[in-house]
């Protein structure tokens, strides 16, 4: 039995990694858990399985969520950046699934990693904005990583058995996201919900903002990176509509690894919690390549994509940019989403927070938060 901690309970993963809990009751036990401020779906998590340990974003919500669940007995809450904490190390738990969306997963993380728990990793704004700190701190205390994000678990998957030093380049798959079939001249006036409406996935509304601005694929690519330890210039991006192939591994001798599904997040959720076996999960599709037909794959467009070019420069710059890229990016997305900016001025907005700062590398955790709270200032002032 493996007892989890999951962060970000009431998000897109976060449900459907309740999913994979209540599949296999006998394999996994939902020790602590931690939500913002959904009340109906935290309240729904804690009557169902009954956790030892909550956190919540504010006391409000603190408050709240122990009046609504008081027949739950034996429940201790927190709440705010230390309840966060808390619920990361909590003693019980064997694996800490990090399901929360942004920077605010960084501190989570090393903690949990301090206390020896195995991470299951889906918040990929931990790698993007702290990468070094996050891999040194997990060597350190021999804490594995294990990515839930469906392109760096396909190329995890593509790697078991496999010799690192064998491989010649990872190929990251991208949709295109909501806008694929648009120019840029189309994206002027493009609306909120057009924006929400991903193609074959349906996740939270952050991601599939930065899905349709190619900002995904390029967090995921400096994942990719602290992860499978590939210079940028290895790691490539390859347009495939469908997202039937979750991403590939060329080896030296040129064999291609893939792996491939119909798009559904519970399998490299419960891969991740699995590891290093596999359950079932019947509830699934199985893949049906004849329904399909055929795979389209194109080049990735760095102009028609500009967030996707950042996103290289950035990682490949290195040091603290990609915590400016990731900052501007999370203030952007969410000005975006509150109808105070444009579709096409999430790029400016990063454009412009990059072009004023000058990286420091090797930053250490202090000044990773300064450099994040700079940007995110920095680009609050370009609404006034
Ligand atoms: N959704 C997907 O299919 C995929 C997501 N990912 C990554 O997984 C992560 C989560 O994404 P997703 O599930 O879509 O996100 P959601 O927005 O759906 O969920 C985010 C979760 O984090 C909680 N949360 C938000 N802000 C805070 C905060 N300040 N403090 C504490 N908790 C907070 C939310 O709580 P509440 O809602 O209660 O306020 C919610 O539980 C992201 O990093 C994303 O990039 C990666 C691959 C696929
Ligand atoms: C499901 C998942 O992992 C998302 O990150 C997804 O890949 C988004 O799709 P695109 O960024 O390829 O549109
Ligand atoms: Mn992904």
């Amino acid at each position: 039995m493996k007892k989890i901690t999951l962060l970000g309970s009431t998000g897109s993963i976060g449900q459907q990694t309740l999913d994979v809990i209540s599949e296999h009751p006998e394999e996994f036990q939902l020790v602590s858990l931690s939500f913002g401020g959904n009340l109906e779906l935290g309240s729904k998590a804690i009557k169902k399985y009954k956790p030892k340990f909550v956190a919540v974003k504010d006391k409000e919500t603190f408050s709240a969520i122990q009046e609504l669940c008081k027949e739950v007995e034996g429940v201790t809450y927190s709440y705010g950046e230390e309840g966060l904490i808390e619920a990361a190390v909590y003693h019980d738990a064997d694996l800490v699934v990090n399901a929360v969306i942004g920077s605010v997963g960084l501190v989570p993380t090393l903690k949990a990693i301090q206390a020896g728990k195995t991470i299951a990793l889906a918040n990929k704004e931990t790698l993007v904005t702290a990468g070094h700190l996050v891999m040194e701190e997990a060597e350190k205390h021999g804490v594995d990583i294990l990515p839930v994000d469906s392109e760096h678990s396909a190329i995890f998957q593509c790697l078991q058995g496999e010799n690192k030093k064998e491989i010649s380049k990872l190929i990251v798959t991208a949709s295109g996201g909501s806008f694929r079939d648009r120019s840029r001249d189309e994206l002027n006036d493009v609306t909120v919900k057009e924006a929400l409406h991903h193609p074959n996935w349906s996740m939270g509304a952050k991601i599939t903002i930065d899905s349709a601005t190619m900002m995904n694929k390029g967090l995921e690519v400096i994942e990719a990176h602290w992860l499978f330890g590939l210079p940028y210039e290895r790691i490539e991006v390859l347009l495939h509509r469908q997202s039937i192939i979750h991403s590939m591994v060329e080896y030296h001798d040129r064999s291609v690894m893939a792996q491939l599904g119909t798009p559904d997040m519970r399998v490299p959720i419960q891969y991740a919690m699995s590891y290093p076996g596999r359950l079932p999960l019947p509830s699934a599709s199985s893949l049906q390549l004849w329904e399909i037909g055929e795979l389209h794959f194109e080049k990735a467009d760095f102009n028609r994509y500009r967030c996707l070019q950042f996103a290289y420069d950035s990682g490949k710059i290195g040091g603290t940019m990609p915590t400016v890229l990731n900052a501007a990016n999370e203030e952007a997305v969410a000005a975006f989403l509150n109808g105070k900016i444009t579709f096409l001025q999430i790029e400016d907005w990063v454009e412009k927070a990059l072009e004023q700062h000058k990286a420091v590398s090797r930053p250490d955790l202090e000044t990773i938060h300064k450099v994040d709270l700079e940007t995110r200032r920095f680009v609050g002032s370009l609404l006034s």
